[in-house]
């Protein structure tokens, strides 16, 4: 896909990027570094990090930033945000930027939070008098009467994010950037952040979301942008980009995938759950004998998944299934269907999901189940191949999938 895509060529760009590059001097110790600094020789290595991006962004898009770990995503929003100057090329932009990148590093710990807000509020443009009107609502959203007297030093990680995200998003800017700083809040500050993204993408502000969540970046972003060892490897609506990307995401994970076959390939629930926090409680599929991996009798492939979420608000499930060691098949949620959830007591919640004469042909399959909040904005657990098993389809033909057919 070009990179060069611009899919509203008509509306306003609020963002322009040219050929945009960076380069980084990379010495093999802080000693060399100072001996460089100090003779004015030249760095030991060049690493480029970014490389000739372009791509640009019309107002009321809202841009999803995807890619590997060190592909060059941080750096990218670094040069938006001017924290750092970039070796080759340009940006243009108009209006207000706001980027909530490392939520609270700006914070002083000796100050109060109130204090913080003040101090907080001028590094990013906001006039005592303005902070004066705004003060009550950050307070208000950021949850934290209690303690906002309090020095920063004594607060949470999780306390300085809320009161970060409060204050960087307290006047709708023209351009958000929005990175993975909002993995660090609880579930239920993580939904009201994304509740408020969600508010000012629906105002037409444009944004940036730099996210690892393929699922929030398809929720929340129209077009999206692949970095791949610093460069543009796809630029375009969102479905497109993902689909390419996933698909390359499942030619790693297979390579990975040999060693997690040996048990079974299923990632162990987090044992760091506790008791008041939502997780998913049973993934099962019906009919499943002792074999290893077990071999399902169908001819339905029944899943049932349960969960226990706290505080009495029905989940949303998602359920995956895939191909053992290969490409996926399908994925459901509840709430994209307008299913609900069974209450089962004590807390539980359950789903069954019916795939009624399984349409697949004869091989090994893996199910993974996800939990999410009510409007599936928040993931709250998830169980990656939770499951694997073995299905002998009744007729033996070649091909993946026995799909609805007539002959003409
Ligand atoms: N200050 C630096 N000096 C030298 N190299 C750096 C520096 N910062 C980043 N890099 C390198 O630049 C490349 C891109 O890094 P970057 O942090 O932008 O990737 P990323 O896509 O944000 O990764 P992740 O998803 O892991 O956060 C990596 O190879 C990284 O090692």
């Amino acid at each position: 896909m070009s990179s060069k895509f611009n899919p509203l060529l008509n509306s306003q760009t609020l963002i322009q990027v040219e050929g945009l590059g960076k380069q980084y001097q990379i010495y093999d110790s802080p000693r060399e570094r100072m001996k460089a600094l100090l003779l004015g020789s030249g760095p030991q290595r060049h690493h480029w990090a970014l490389k000739d991006v372009s791509f640009s962004l019309a107002k009321g898009q809202c841009l999803g930033l995807i890619g590997d770990n060190g592909a060059g995503k941080s750096t990218l929003l670094k040069l938006l945000t001017g924290t750092l100057q970039p070796s080759t090329g340009r940006i243009e932009r108009t209006g207000r930027l706001t980027a909530i990148l490392e939520l609270g590093a700006g914070f002083h710990p000796d100050f109060t939070g109130r204090q913080n807000l003040y101090f907080g509020g001028s590094l990013i443009g906001l006039s005592a008098e303005e902070m004066k009107r705004l003060e009550p609502e950050i307070i208000e959203f950021s949850e934290l009467e209690a303690s906002i007297d309090r020095p920063v030093k004594t607060y949470s990680s999780g306390m300085i994010v809320r009161l970060a995200f409060a204050l960087v998003t307290a006047v709708e800017p023209a351009i958000l950037i929005i990175d993975e700083a909002l993995a660090v809040g609880d579930q239920h500050f993580q939904k009201k952040c994304i509740e408020r993204i969600d508010q000012f993408r629906e105002a037409g502000c444009t944004i940036i979301f730099c996210s690892h969540s393929l699922y929030h970046v398809r929720h929340l972003c129209d077009v999206s942008l692949w970095l791949s060892g610093g460069q543009v490897q796809a630029f375009g609506p969102t479905e497109h980009v993902l689909a390419s990307y996933e698909t390359h995401v499942r030619q790693q994970d297979a390579k990975g995938d040999s060693a997690a076959a040996a048990n079974g390939g299923a990632v162990a629930p987090r044992a760091d759950r506790s008791r008041d926090q939502a997780g998913l409680v049973s993934v099962e599929v019906d009919g499943l004998n002792a074999d290893t991996p077990p071999l399902m009798a169908g001819p339905d492939l029944v899943v049932r998944v349960k969960a226990r979420v706290p505080g009495g608000s029905r989940p949303s499930f998602g359920v995956m299934l895939e191909q053992n060691h290969g490409v996926g098949i399908t994925s459901l949620a509840t709430h994209a269907e307008g299913v609900e959830a069974v209450p089962l007591g004590d807390e539980q919640w359950g789903i069954t999901l019916r795939f009624p004469d399984l349409p697949l042909h004869s091989g090994e399959y893996k199910v993974s189940a996800y939990l999410f909040d009510t409007q599936g904005l928040v993931t709250l657990d998830e169980w990656l191949n939770a499951l694997v098993f073995k299905w002998v389809a009744p007729n033996l033909t070649p091909g993946l999938v026995r799909l609805p057919h007539h002959w003409e």
